[in-house]
């Protein structure tokens, strides 16, 4: 699917809000272009930083340094004639907020209008209309005319639509106020129940008084192997306090939503085929809407109804949505089940899960019997874990069929997918477009290519922040580093804001934050106040953030990549997709019409991909496929993948597992060994799974989940390029000369022994955090060890013990010394570096193992232990004879 839309202007020239802001903030800081170009376009001067009378000289100076000496213009551009999509089978949504010009009196947005596949529709749908059924006829009249005119598609009965909610509202700045006001008192309720209810999302000041307290004794596991919650605190009560008022909302927003005058369509399509293609805008609906039509209609036939997630916030935030829409309680006849956190009951029907769950699910059912439909959605992000789902949910669905079982139906959805890829790979599944969105975006690309986007981006916040009306920010960075760096430049900036400027409220959003904190940004801020959220791309999909009326786009995103050859698995920051860069836009205009600002040029947008690589085809396959043995799929090397990986990734990754004693094989099919089907249980890569199961033996599973939890979280440390030199010293106290995993391990003690002191962090350069989510992790762990019998014991000081179960599972990441003082992989004798970071960066051990690879100038090798080369001959005999590893004297 091509979305490929004209971008509308930011003022008309005639425009109120125009010559409001020309009033009062002058000319010299808005100039209109010669009309003949595009008459409507804001400009921000290359020297507009004299005009950001908001920002102080000091911190001024300090944006200045970052060398920034491009303009910052964003123009929109001029509306062109609508394009239909490239594909022959593909169609664009003609009405959509992206593709206006300006904001058309009594038109809908293009509400509520099913199209199937092999749609075409003219330029001229276009048209104006008094109001929004003689539009909706209009278009009835049209199609249907085409359709007879090319017997290619169908219009779906649409006599729903004049069920469209007879209100229009206009989109005036009170009644966007009044929503975000509603939405808010939403997101402090849902606050105020996760508090209530005691669990991993709690609210701050539960969780920072965390040490490691002893998990709770009513925890069991669910048929996945994760912990579940006890029933007595499943429960959070939604629909006791809800007023009528706020039930009377919600209804109007649902009924407000362009899929929901299709829904009898929709629901007749699903009873029909077992497999269906949905596209639709983003924020039209289908990820709250669709499971509810669903389920009123009885598709379900009382199995269950599961969606699955790319991301966990999006799993909860939707799942408690969902609930308050329908008015019961959460955990009850909707629930979620993400990494960690179960929410769900006997009585779930409609259960929103990452698609890592529902992975994990399919190893003790490969059926998935309990499901009758399963919804893929935003299946565009072609994770590791959607992509394996494809084939296994289609595999279930063939075998279900064969023997006579209860039907499964898929249902994938998104806004931004290949569509015909994706048709063909399910059976010839028909395509179903959704027409319209509620709100429009309009699209801001900037006049030149931008050297910095951080900078950028920073400085587009408080343009906006001085300039543009009421409404919160989402800016899309690239990892926690960046995150921290910018909300603290903004805190910083922000506090020294004139008298009457209103304050800014600044939060992270990274997928390493607890619970608790991502959660915070759903929170309405104090009355006054403007929200704005640095994020990764764990906002791009499915989330609804309250009160979002910009988002920045900075145009980059940190993916990992693997190359089998050299054994390098890499982050790197790169330029995102263009499906990447329509979800981000997609955040806003959800709840109110939007502008997205985009830090790139309408020409760096062309060029951008289509679609992102699947990560099947990008990255080190290990995992998945310890993960399809457990399920029981034995022909793993011809797995039914969607794209398939090079069968240089696969045979490397079975080396891995083979190598790890997780794998062996029987009769030339692979099988799981009785270590591997445990290894399975585990959340984590095998390796780190085999260094667990190596600590049974060696006595020392205390400190290896310590270690493992922290490697699984952002950095505990942070050197503040300020106080570099006292961080430096401070962290001295924790170093080890056998190496980085045993500093880990010594900042955690110290943690547990001042209790989780938050300012025993600050003072330490340690982030509190972090080390609370390594605080939540280990408690998970330490609970699958003792399900599959790993006792709790702990080395004292012998930490030889520690780094030899190190070597056993990370053996594949071993390093040796050369003469000329530089380290050569033992795997791939590829040359790497001892990152400076390192407490072993001075001493040049002659082994190393070390946990990750990162490429800069230089590939530089982080969290390093000393290890005995006799450890790595006795891990993998074979492996090492055939490197020729021989001990150095
Ligand atoms: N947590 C929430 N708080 C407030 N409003 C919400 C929330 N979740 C959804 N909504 C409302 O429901 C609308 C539809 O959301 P939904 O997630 O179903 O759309 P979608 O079509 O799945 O979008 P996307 O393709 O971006 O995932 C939103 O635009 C918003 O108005």
């Amino acid at each position: 699917m091509k979305f490929n839309g004209n971008h509308v202007k930011i003022f008309n020239k005639k425009s109120k809000a125009l010559q409001k802001k020309k009033n009062k903030i002058g000319n010299s800081r808005v100039s209109l272009l010669n009309d003949s170009v595009t008459e409507k376009q804001l400009l921000i001067p290359a020297d507009f930083g004299k005009h950001l009378s908001i920002i102080p000289s000091k911190a001024w100076d300090k944006f200045k340094k970052r060398s920034l000496k491009d303009d910052h213009g964003y123009g929109s551009q001029p509306e062109k004639k609508l394009k239909l999509a490239k594909s022959k089978n593909t169609s664009v949504f003609p009405q959509c907020g992206f593709f206006q010009g300006k904001k058309k009196k009594n038109s809908i947005k293009g509400k509520g209008i099913l199209f199937k596949k092999g749609i075409y529709k003219s330029d001229k749908h276009q048209k104006k209309s008094t109001s929004r059924n003689r539009n909706i006829e209009m278009k009835q009249k049209k199609l249907n005319k085409n359709a007879r005119k090319h017997k290619k598609y169908i219009l779906l009965d649409s006599s729903v639509v004049d069920t469209v909610n007879a209100e229009d509202k206009s989109e005036n700045v009170h009644a966007s106020l009044k929503k975000i006001e509603s939405s808010n008192k939403i997101a402090a309720k849902i606050e105020q129940r996760s508090f209530q209810n005691g669990c991993t999302s709690n609210i701050s000041k539960k969780t920072e008084c965390v040490a490691d307290k002893k998990p709770e004794k009513n925890r069991t596991f669910n048929n996945t192997g994760y912990i579940k919650r006890p029933s007595h605190l499943q429960k959070m009560s939604s629909s006791d306090s809800k007023s009528k008022v706020e039930k009377m909302e919600l209804l109007s927003q649902r009924r407000s939503l362009p899929i929901f005058p299709v829904q009898q369509e929709l629901v007749r399509e699903a009873w029909k085929n077992h497999s269906i293609i949905l596209i639709g805008e983003t924020a039209c609906g289908k990820t709250t809407q669709v499971p509810q039509f669903l389920y009123s209609a009885g598709v379900h036939s009382n199995g269950v109804i599961g969606i699955t997630q790319p991301r966990r916030v999006a799993a909860i935030t939707i799942a408690e949505r969902v609930s308050l829409e329908m008015g019961i309680d959460l955990g009850d006849l909707v629930g979620y089940s993400v990494r960690f956190d179960d929410m769900t009951s006997e009585k779930t029907k409609i259960k929103y899960q990452t698609d890592g769950m529902l992975l994990r699910e399919s190893i003790s059912d490969p059926l998935l019997k309990r499901y009758n439909v399963i919804i893929l959605d935003e299946a565009h992000e072609r994770t590791l874990h959607t992509d394996v789902l494809f084939g296994i949910i289609k595999s279930a669905q063939i075998q279900r069929k064969r023997k006579k079982l209860h039907p499964l139906k898929i249902i994938v959805m998104s806004a931004t997918m290949d569509v015909d890829h994706f048709s063909q790979y399910f059976n010839n599944a028909p395509v179903y477009y959704l027409e319209g969105r509620q709100y429009s975006v309009q699209m801001m690309y900037t006049m030149k290519e931008q050297e910095d986007y951080v900078f950028t981006a920073l400085v587009t916040v408080f343009q906006i922040h001085q300039y543009e009306p009421e409404g919160d920010i989402l800016v899309f960075c690239t990892g926690q580093e960046e995150i921290e760096s910018m909300v603290k430049a903004v805190r910083e900036t922000s506090s020294q804001l004139p008298f009457d400027c209103a304050p800014l409220t600044v939060f992270p959003l990274y997928a390493a934050l607890p619970s608790a904190h991502q959660l915070r940004v759903f929170q309405p801020v104090a009355k006054g106040s403007r929200k704005v959220i640095f994020s990764t791309n764990i906002a791009e999909t499915s989330i609804t953030i309250p009160g979002i009326k910009y988002v920045i786009d900075t145009g980059m995103v940190k993916a990992r990549t693997y190359h089998p050859g050299s054994g390098l698995d890499l982050l790197k920051v790169q330029k995102i997709s263009k499906a990447q860069a329509w979800q981000r836009a997609g955040r806003a205009g959800r709840e109110m019409s939007g502008v997205c600002y985009r830090l790139y040029t309408k020409q760096e947008y062309e060029n951008l991909r289509e679609y992102s690589i699947p990560e099947i085809q990008r990255c080190n396959l290990a995992s998945v496929i310890l993960q399809l043995l457990a399920i029981g799929i034995k022909d793993v090397e011809h797995f039914d993948f969607m794209d398939k990986p090079s069968p240089e990734i696969v045979s490397s990754a079975l080396l891995q597992l083979q190598l790890l004693s997780a794998v062996e094989k029987e009769d030339s099919c692979w099988k799981l060994t009785s270590q591997g089907k445990q290894m399975a249980l585990f959340p984590l890569e095998p390796r780190f799974a085999k260094v667990i199961f190596m600590s049974k033996e060696l006595g020392c599973t205390e400190e290896i989940l310590t270690i493992i939890s922290l490697l699984s979280v952002e950095s505990v440390v942070f050197v503040p390029s300020k106080k570099r030199e006292i961080a430096v010293e401070v962290h001295k106290k924790f170093q080890s000369n056998e190496g980085d995993h045993i500093m880990l391990m010594n900042i955690y003690r110290s943690f547990k022994s001042v209790k989780g002191n938050k300012k025993w962090c600050t003072d330490n350069f340690v982030h509190h955090r972090n080390l609370l989510m390594a605080v939540e992790v280990r408690k998970q762990l330490a609970e699958l060890c003792k399900h599959v019998g790993i006792p709790l014991k702990s080395c004292g000081q012998d930490t030889a013990r520690v780094r030899k179960c190190l070597a056993y599972g990370l053996f594949l990441n071993a390093a040796e010394l050369q003469r000329e003082g530089g380290y050569n992989t033992l795997d791939t004798r590829q040359r790497v570096t001892i990152h400076p970071s390192s407490c072993l960066f001075v001493n040049k051990p002659a082994y190393v193992v070390f946990t990750e690879l990162i490429q800069t100038s230089k590939c530089y090798m982080r969290y390093l232990s000393i290890v005995d080369p006799d450890w790595l001959l006795e891990a993998a005999p074979s492996y090492f004879r055939q490197k020729r590893l021989y001990k150095v004297n």
